[in-house]
């Protein structure tokens, strides 16, 4: 075992110097087709902003990443960041999480450039904030509400996977689920067991097969989300801090420990295969099929939006 992980970690190491080497398949390059998907490195480091209430004991961690919060390495580490920052304040109890974009967009998931004829050096660290923020939204000390206005896809439900509580606007063009399979990829191990614990494994099973993409309707019946609010009834951020209040009345203590048993093992399980998920991810997405159909799905966006 051991001798496993130190190669492993030698891996990694390999991938982090091979930054200077050029992407090999430049016959992937179709940039004139992907003018809006060429930023890389985020300079903005105003991506999230924190509230944090200590008379209601509730904060609320809201994201602004235009125009889709989509999860750059930068916007990973700042979602992380505020999470840390308010599990430090002793007198907060709870988390809601949500979107502040016009669009209501809740989170486009992954950023597609990362993973797009990605930059290698980054790509591992880009990896492990993924894996910190799963680590840290999902074992959070805080009882955690996603409050979910907009489209929610791919590493975007994972956010909303990660809370204890899921409330969505009940919009049928607002879809959520784990649809990594549509662009040839595959969610890893740990965010598909997010699912099977979440919509059940036959549900989950198919879902990832196919890419699904719920309705808010379809969601709340296989119980991807907890709760829809209809237009006209009372506001998405109102449910979401009527439901904090009530996760705040249960003893903290308990409330921790009760996480702590459905969520123990998986946790523990990433965090001791932390370098092993990264290698298997920086291997995978870097093949040259993998690439292609990523480059299509690209071009498939851009095009529909036009
Ligand atoms: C056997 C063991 C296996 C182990 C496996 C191990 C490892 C696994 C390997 C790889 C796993 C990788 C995991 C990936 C998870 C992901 O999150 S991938 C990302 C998936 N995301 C999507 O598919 C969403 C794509 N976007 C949309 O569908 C729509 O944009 C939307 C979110 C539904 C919003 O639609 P709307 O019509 O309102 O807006 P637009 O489409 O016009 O978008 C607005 C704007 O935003 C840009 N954009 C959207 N999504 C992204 C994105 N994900 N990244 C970057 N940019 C995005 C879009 O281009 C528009 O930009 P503009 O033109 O500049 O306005």
């Amino acid at each position: 075992m051991s001798v496993h992980v130190s190669q492993s970690a030698h891996k990694i190491q390999l991938w982090r110097r091979l930054g200077s080497v050029q992407y090999r398949d430049s016959s992937l390059l179709q940039r004139q087709h992907l003018s809006s998907f060429s930023s890389k490195a985020d300079r903005n480091d105003d991506l999230v902003t924190l509230e944090a209430s200590p008379d209601t004991g509730v904060a609320t961690l809201r994201m602004h990443r235009s125009p889709a919060n989509s999860l750059s390495m930068e916007m990973m580490q700042s979602i992380s960041g505020a999470i840390r920052k308010a599990e430090s304040d002793r007198k907060i109890q709870s988390l809601i999480l949500t979107s502040s974009l016009p669009s209501g967009i809740f989170s486009a998931g992954l950023e597609l450039t990362e993973l797009y004829q990605p930059d290698l050096a980054r790509l591992p660290k880009f990896w492990e904030s993924f894996q910190q923020l799963y680590l840290d939204l999902y074992g959070s000390r805080l009882s955690t509400i996603a409050s979910i206005g907009g489209p929610a896809p791919a590493a975007g439900c994972m956010l909303s996977l990660s809370c204890d509580y899921r409330i969505m606007t009940d919009n049928p063009k607002c879809t959520i689920g784990l649809n990594e399979s549509q662009l040839g990829i595959v969610a890893p191990p740990w965010l598909a067991q997010q699912y099977i614990d979440v919509i059940g494994n036959r549900n989950a099973e198919l879902a990832l097969l196919l890419g699904t993409l719920f309705t808010p309707q379809q969601a709340l019946t296989v119980g991807l989300v907890d709760e829809l609010v209809c237009s006209g009834d009372s506001s998405i951020d109102e449910m979401a801090q009527r439901k904090a209040a009530e996760f705040i009345r249960i003893p903290p203590k308990a409330r921790v420990a009760a996480k702590e048993l459905t969520r123990g093992t998986q946790i523990a399980k990433l965090s001791g295969n932390r370098e092993e998920d990264t290698e298997f991810f920086c291997s995978f997405v870097t093949t040259d099929t993998v690439q292609k159909t990523l480059g299509s799905y690209l071009e498939m966006l851009a095009k529909r939006k036009k």
